[in-house]
C-alpha cells in the first residue's frame, strides 16, 4: 500500500479551524446566557443608579442644618427602600431613611445611624453632616445609553447584574454548539451491560459527552452504532434530526476490514480522510453532512479521541460558538524525562507536581491510547514537537491542563 504523507497536526488544526463557521444569534433570556459571546454590542436602557439613593441606614438632612455634633433635628418620616413616593425634604428636618431608598428633594447628605440616637420623632446628631456623604448618585456607575458590554464578550457571571440592571431581559447571543456523538464498532455495550468474550464498554460516548460540556458547549445525543456504512448514515441522520449543529464519531476510520466510517463517505465529498503526524490520534475524518453541519471523525482508541476533541475539535466548536480557537497553553518543567515517537508530535500525558517555581510534569503511565488508567492519572497534555526524540529533565514543554476548558 502506498505512504501517504502525514499532516502537521498545526496545519490540520487550522483547517478544521478555517472550515466552520460561527452560528447564527439568537436572542436569550440573561439569566440562561452564561457561556454564551454577545453578538452584539449591548447599551444600557437605564442609568444606574437609577435616581440618587442611600448609601446607608440613618437620616437625609441638609449638610447645612447639621453643622457640629449635638443638633437636634425633627423626623418628618421614615423612606424604606421601594417607597415609590416623591419625597420632599423641608429644611430644618430630617427623614430616616433606608440603605438603597431614594434621597428625599432637597437633602445633600445622609447620616448613618451609628452616628446618631436612632430617634423617631426627633434625632439627635453625633457628628456634623458632610455634603454628598452616603449618597449613591444617580447614573454614577452606568449612564443610559452607554455600551454596557461589547460584541465578542463571553458572558460569565459578572456581567449579568449590569445586564440585568440596565433594562436588558434578553440579550442576542451567539448560541452553544448542540453536539451529537456517535460510537462505532459491534464490540461495543453500554456502561453496565454484561459482556461476552471479544466485547468491551463505548467508553468514547460518555467520555466525549463530558469533553464537549467541559469544552463549554451543550450534547445533542450520546447514540452507538455497528459497523456498516448504512448504520452510521442512520445514526448521522437521528443526530441531524435531534438538531445537532455539529457531529462527532469515533473508531472506523484506520485500516481495518471493517472501517464504518469509511464504508459510510470514503470516495464521496462531505467527508475527507487524513493521517496526521501525531500520536495518538493519527487517523481522522472530517467534513460537512447535509451541507453545513461539520462531522468530526475522530479514531476510536479512547486516549486518541480524547487528545484529537481537545487538539482539533474543541477550537473548531469555539469558533462556531464566537470564541476564540485559541488553545490555552501552560509552561512546566520537565521533572522525568522520556523519549518520543519518531516524525510525529506527541500528545503525552503528564502528571503536574506545582512546587514553589512552578509546574514540574512527568510522564503519567505508558504512550498506548488505550491505556485508560494512566489517561485518569493524567493533569495534562504536553505538546513534544516532531523534531523532539527526546524529552530530558529541565526541559521547558507547552502543556494544556485537562481539568479546565482547554482554553
Ligand atoms: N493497520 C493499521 N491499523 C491501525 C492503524 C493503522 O494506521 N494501520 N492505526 C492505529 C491507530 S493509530 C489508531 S488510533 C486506531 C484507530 O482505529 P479506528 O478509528 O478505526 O477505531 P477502531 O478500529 O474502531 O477502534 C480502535 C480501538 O478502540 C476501541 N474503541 C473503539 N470505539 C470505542 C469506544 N466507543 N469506546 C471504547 N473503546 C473503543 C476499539 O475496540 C479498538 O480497540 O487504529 C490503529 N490500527
Ligand atoms: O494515532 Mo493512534 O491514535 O496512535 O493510537
Amino acid at each position: 500500500m502506498a505512504a501517504t504523507r502525514l499532516l502537521p497536526p498545526q496545519d490540520y488544526a487550522d483547517r478544521l479551524v478555517g472550515a466552520v463557521h460561527r452560528l447564527p444569534s439568537t436572542p436569550i433570556a440573561i439569566g440562561d446566557a452564561h457561556g454564551r459571546v454577545l453578538a452584539e454590542d449591548v447599551t444600557a436602557r437605564y442609568s444606574l443608579p437609577g435616581f440618587d439613593n442611600s448609601a446607608m441606614d440613618g437620616y437625609a438632612v441638609r449638610a447645612a442644618d447639621v453643622p457640629a455634633p449635638g443638633t437636634t433635628l425633627p423626623v418628618a418620616g421614615v423612606i424604606p427602600a421601594g417607597d415609590t413616593r416623591q419625597v420632599r425634604l423641608e429644611p430644618g428636618t430630617a427623614w430616616q431613611i433606608m440603605t438603597g431608598a431614594a434621597v428625599p428633594d432637597g437633602a445633600d447628605a445622609i447620616v448613618q445611624v451609628e452616628h446618631t440616637d436612632g430617634g423617631t420623632e426627633q434625632v439627635r446628631f453625633e457628628v456634623a453632616a458632610v455634603a454628598g456623604r452616603s449618597i449613591r448618585a444617580a447614573g454614577g456607575d452606568v449612564q443610559a445609553g452607554a455600551l454596557v458590554l461589547p460584541a465578542g464578550t463571553r458572558i460569565g457571571a459578572r456581567h449579568v447584574p449590569v445586564l440585568a440592571a440596565s433594562g436588558r431581559a434578553e440579550v442576542p447571543v451567539v448560541p452553544l454548539p448542540k453536539v451529537a456523538l456517535i460510537s462505532t464498532g459491534d464490540e461495543l455495550r453500554s456502561p453496565g451491560e454484561e459482556l461476552d468474550h471479544g466485547q468491551i464498554i463505548d467508553t468514547n460516548g460518555p467520555m466525549l459527552a463530558a469533553l464537549v460540556r467541559q469544552a463549554g458547549f451543550e450534547v445533542a445525543r450520546v447514540d452507538r452504532c455497528g459497523d456498516t456504512g448504512d448504520a452510521v448514515r442512520d445514526a448521522v441522520d437521528a443526530a441531524l434530526a435531534a438538531g445537532a449543529d455539529a457531529i462527532i464519531t469515533s473508531g472506523g476510520v484506520s485500516a481495518g476490514a471493517f472501517e464504518p466510517l469509511k464504508a459510510a463517505f470514503e470516495g464521496g465529498t462531505e467527508v475527507e480522510f487524513s493521517k496526521i503526524a501525531m500520536q495518538p490520534g493519527k487517523p481522522q475524518g472530517f467534513g460537512f453532512v447535509r451541507t453545513d453541519v461539520p462531522l468530526f471523525a475522530l479514531p476510536g482508541n479512547p486516549v486518541s479521541s480524547l487528545v484529537s476533541f481537545v487538539v482539533f475539535v474543541a477550537p473548531a466548536l469555539r469558533v462556531m460558538a464566537g470564541r476564540s480557537p485559541q488553545i490555552g497553553w501552560m509552561t512546566a518543567t520537565v521533572a522525568d524525562g522520556w523519549r518520543t515517537p519518531d516524525e510525529r508530535t506527541q500528545l503525552a500525558r503528564v502528571r503536574l507536581e506545582h512546587r514553589g517555581d512552578g509546574h514540574f510534569a512527568t510522564a503519567s503511565g505508558g504512550p498506548g491510547s488505550h491505556l485508560m488508567g494512566g489517561l485518569s492519572t493524567a493533569d495534562g497534555l504536553a505538546w513534544i514537537d516532531a523534531e523532539v526524540d527526546e524529552v530530558r529533565a529541565g526541559d521547558r514543554i507547552r502543556i494544556i491542563g485537562l481539568d479546565g476548558e482547554f482554553v
